[in-house]
């Protein structure tokens, strides 16, 4: 059985793009918790947190993370899905996690060229280079506890799947 890979990481470190690559290399399928559950609900992230709030959308997030979870499976998470410790307890417990990790001038960079605001709504108010410093800061050691494997996300899509497989091969090996 191939166990599912799920990547974890700040927004923008490039868990949908790395995703959508590492799984055509791998022959795996790919899904992604945050179009899974924007399609489920017929709703953007924006309009479920401006309706139901923060509490609600995690909720969904929990619920899209155990839906999705498959073998063969290349799974891109949402930026805070590791808020939970359910959240990470079970991605340790059913596949292999890959933290995405990158600094927060190269994230900031992507985020304010490709701010997709209905996936993307504020998190804090504030803006995006702060945002994204205060927001990893908290983070960046749930990133870390979850994960099996850290790899550079700052380099090209192509050289963060390369190291993911090699990452992946070497824990094969051992
Ligand atoms: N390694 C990379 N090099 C250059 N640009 C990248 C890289 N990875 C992603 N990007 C770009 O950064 C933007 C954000 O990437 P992506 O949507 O994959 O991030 P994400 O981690 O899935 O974010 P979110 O948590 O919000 O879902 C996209 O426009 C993408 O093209
Ligand atoms: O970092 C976050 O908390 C989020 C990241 C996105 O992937 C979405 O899951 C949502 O906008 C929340
Ligand atoms: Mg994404």
């Amino acid at each position: 059985m191939t166990l599912p890979i799920f990547l974890v990481g700040a927004r923008g470190c490039g868990k949908t793009t790395v995703g959508q690559a590492l799984a055509l290399a791998q022959g795996c399928q790919f899904i992604d918790t945050d179009f899974w559950l924007q399609e489920t609900a017929q709703q953007t992230i924006a309009d479920i947190v401006a309706r139901d709030g923060w509490e609600a959308f995690r909720a969904r997030e929990t619920e899209a993370l155990k839906a999705v979870t498959a073998p063969a499976r290349v799974i891109a998470t949402g930026g805070g899905i590791i808020l939970s410790e359910c959240n990470r307890h079970f991605m340790r417990e059913k596949g292999i996690v890959v933290y995405l990790c990158a600094p927060v001038a190269v994230l900031a960079d992507r985020l304010e060229a490709f701010p997709e605001e209905g996936q993307r709504p504020t998190l804090t108010g504030k803006p995006i280079s702060e945002e994204v410093s205060e927001v990893l800061a908290l983070r960046d050691a749930l990133y870390r506890e979850a994960a099996h494997h850290v790899v550079n996300a700052a380099q090209s899509p192509d050289q963060v799947v390369s190291d993911i497989e090699a990452a992946l091969q070497l824990a094969r090996a051992s």
